[in-house]
């Protein structure tokens, strides 16, 4: 018996993929027999999936679960943990993220992160939005120009922003600040982009705002996101994968997992049993 049936906003625009068997071309990450271990103490436990490209996959599940380990593991973040090991692959676009010869830097630049609470730095807009591309070396003012309107438009700022680009990135809300983080991870086009929670520190007005520039962001990017609300799983994503002591325990499309899940700890979870 469902007595929590989170909405599900976007089953038409899902196409029901087969998860098990996408072909190259519809996959963005391929995650294969993934183990990790913080020390002695396993937090996750042979994940194997397959993230479609262009979508949004949630990651969702008890606290402690494994949820942000798991997309901490897409961009190597976990590498800056010293009691951390991992064994298995992640595959972007058929190499393995963890093959030695991978360029760190590089994936983290085409594997964007959004973390919990909006972290800009102490600049100006403008400066947060060109920051990587700074870093980079591009000075051309009318390429960076162009790249602060087009990412910001794509975090959907720019309207409010528009005329005080210059004005230190600490005087927008809470809401405001992360999209700015949003849009500076865009500006260097990255294929997929990590959200840790990205609302769990706003108001529902912002967090409203948020979700629906997610549903935005996928015409563009790969989306990954780990949120302990299931109403926003549903909203947002097109896939939702329930994990479960550092296990993955079902992983279905949105609608199947929340309407007819197959596993009773996915049942249990999305009823409010446990949570
Ligand atoms: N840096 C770390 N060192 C040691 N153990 C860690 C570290 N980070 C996470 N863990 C442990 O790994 C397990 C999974 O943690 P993780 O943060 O991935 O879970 P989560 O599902 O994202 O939880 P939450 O929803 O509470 O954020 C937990 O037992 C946690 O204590």
């Amino acid at each position: 018996m469902i007595t929590v049936a989170p909405q599900v906003n976007n089953a038409d625009t899902s196409k029901k993929l087969d998860l098990e068997n996408l072909s190259p071309e519809l996959t963005a990450l391929e995650i294969k027999n993934l183990d990790l271990y913080y020390g002695d103490k396993q937090a996750l436990s042979n994940i194997n999936m397959l993230i479609p490209r262009g979508q949004v996959t949630a990651f969702i599940g008890p606290s402690g679960c494994g949820k942000s380990t798991l997309l901490r593991c897409i961009n190597r973040m976990n590498d800056l943990v010293d009691t951390c090991r991992i064994e298995g692959e992640i595959n972007l676009n058929g190499t393995n993220i963890y093959d030695k010869s991978v360029d760190v830097a590089a994936l983290r630049r085409n594997v964007g992160m959004v973390f919990q609470r909006p972290n800009p730095f102490p600049k100006s807009i403008y400066e947060n939005v060109v920051y990587g591309l700074r870093l980079q070396g591009v000075k051309d003012k009318r390429k960076l120009d162009e790249v602060v309107e087009r990412s910001l438009r794509g975090a959907a700022l720019w309207d409010e922003v528009k005329d005080r680009l210059h004005d230190s990135a600490f005087g927008l809300s809470g809401g405001q600040q992360q999209r700015l983080v949003i849009a500076r991870s865009i500006a260097i086009e990255p294929e997929v982009l990590l959200l840790d929670e990205p609302t769990s520190a706003l108001d529902p007005i912002s967090t409203l705002v948020i979700e629906e520039l997610i549903n935005d962001l996928k015409e563009k990017y790969t989306v990954v996101i780990v949120t302990h609300n299931m109403q926003q799983a549903a909203r947002v994503s097109d896939q939702t994968a329930f994990m479960y002591m550092g296990e993955l325990i079902e992983y279905s499309d949105t609608n199947t997992l929340f309407t007819t899940p197959t596993k009773k700890k996915t049942e249990d979870y999305i009823t409010g049993r446990y949570g």
